[in-house]
């Protein structure tokens, strides 16, 4: 419990960082799996092999400061925490707000890559985070821009120029894609994509394959946290930042968002590699990484280091 009353009288403001460095050491020693539990992704080959005891979390403050623990410096591959960027990237632009007659802002309550709810809703994905929401993200983002995973690359090296995408997860994921695929030709039927299903299926794999550390993911994502300025430079208005934190908070952990936004109560998104990006408005942005996942695609140990770190700090939208 160290540091918990500094940490709740300061919140918002300058926080002491012998006091949160320490927490998040607590946090490595009480979540990094001890065992194998949950499961990792079968159509993704490059995951099948993670070690089950990786455990990183890395806190970039608004102030400038990164605190990190455990393997908060080791690359992962982002997968879906992409979807974020690749949505401020579509947000950043006077177009933007376009993209809203092309896919909603609701929670879907199915799984990330259903493909029923798509169908039975005539070609409109429920919302940008989900598969088929992404996917409608990235044909926007290539008519836009034309190389929109490389437009997802650039915004997320911008702080640190370190991500990379892992070419030979790329490839590996895009052989077996199959049910993006089914998304993508869905979406074409239905009038909802413009670019070639096969060319929109590549860029939004690739863009799932970016590796990064949690460190480096946590300053990519402070401009969420700080009215849409991040460390280098303005990605999006202050209205476009906050309208992403809360498809975030009801969108971003798939079916499991409600009961995440009950335990943990912040902005989040996972990906499938066992990353979860999340937003402390005013303050910070965390990046928690480990690769085992619960049954909804989101990392166990990280969803719980996450409730953990939010009942000690206090640091809350509510
Ligand atoms: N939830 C995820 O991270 C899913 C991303 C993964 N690339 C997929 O399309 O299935």
């Amino acid at each position: 419990m160290r540091g918990t009353a500094l940490l709740r009288a300061e919140r918002g403001v300058g926080l002491e960082g012998d006091a949160l460095g320490g927490l998040l050491d607590d946090l490595v020693r009480e979540f990094r799996p001890a065992r194998m539990a949950g499961s990792v992704p079968g159509h993704i080959p490059h995951l099948a092999s993670a070690d089950f005891t990786s455990f990183g979390i890395a806190v970039a403050m608004v102030s400038g400061e990164v605190f990190t623990a455990g393997d908060a410096g080791d690359p992962f591959l982002i997968q879906s925490i992409s979807k974020v960027f690749s949505l401020a990237l579509a947000l950043g632009r006077e177009d933007g707000p376009d993209l809203w007659s092309r896919v909603l802002r609701e929670p879907s309550g199915t799984a990330f890559n259903s493909l029923v709810q798509l169908e039975a809703e005539r070609g409109i994905p429920r919302n940008p985070f989900i598969n088929a929401g992404a996917l409608v993200v990235t044909d926007h983002l290539l008519d836009a821009f034309g190389n929109a995973s490389e437009e997802v690359l650039g915004l997320l090296s911008s702080p640190t120029g370190r991500s990379a995408v892992n070419v030979e997860a790329f490839e590996s994921e895009l052989a077996r894609s199959e049910r993006n695929f089914a998304l993508a030709h869905f979406l074409a039927d239905l009038g909802n994509l413009r670019n070639p299903p096969a060319e929109v299926v590549r860029h939004y794999v690739r863009q799932c394959s970016i590796e990064m550390s949690c460190a480096d993911v946590a300053r990519a994502g402070l401009f969420l946290a700080n009215n849409g300025v991040g460390p280098s430079g303005r990605v999006v208005s202050a209205s476009a930042a906050k309208r992403i934190g809360a498809v975030m908070l009801t969108c971003g952990m798939y079916d499991a968002a409600g009961e995440f936004a009950y335990r943990v109560g912040l902005p989040s998104k996972s990906g499938v590699g066992g990353g979860i990006l999340t937003v402390v408005p005013g303050i910070c942005s965390i990046c928690v990484w480990s690769p085992r996942l619960d049954a909804h695609g989101n990392s166990l140990a990280g969803a719980s280091a996450l409730a953990e770190l939010a009942e000690r700090t206090g640091w809350s939208i509510f």
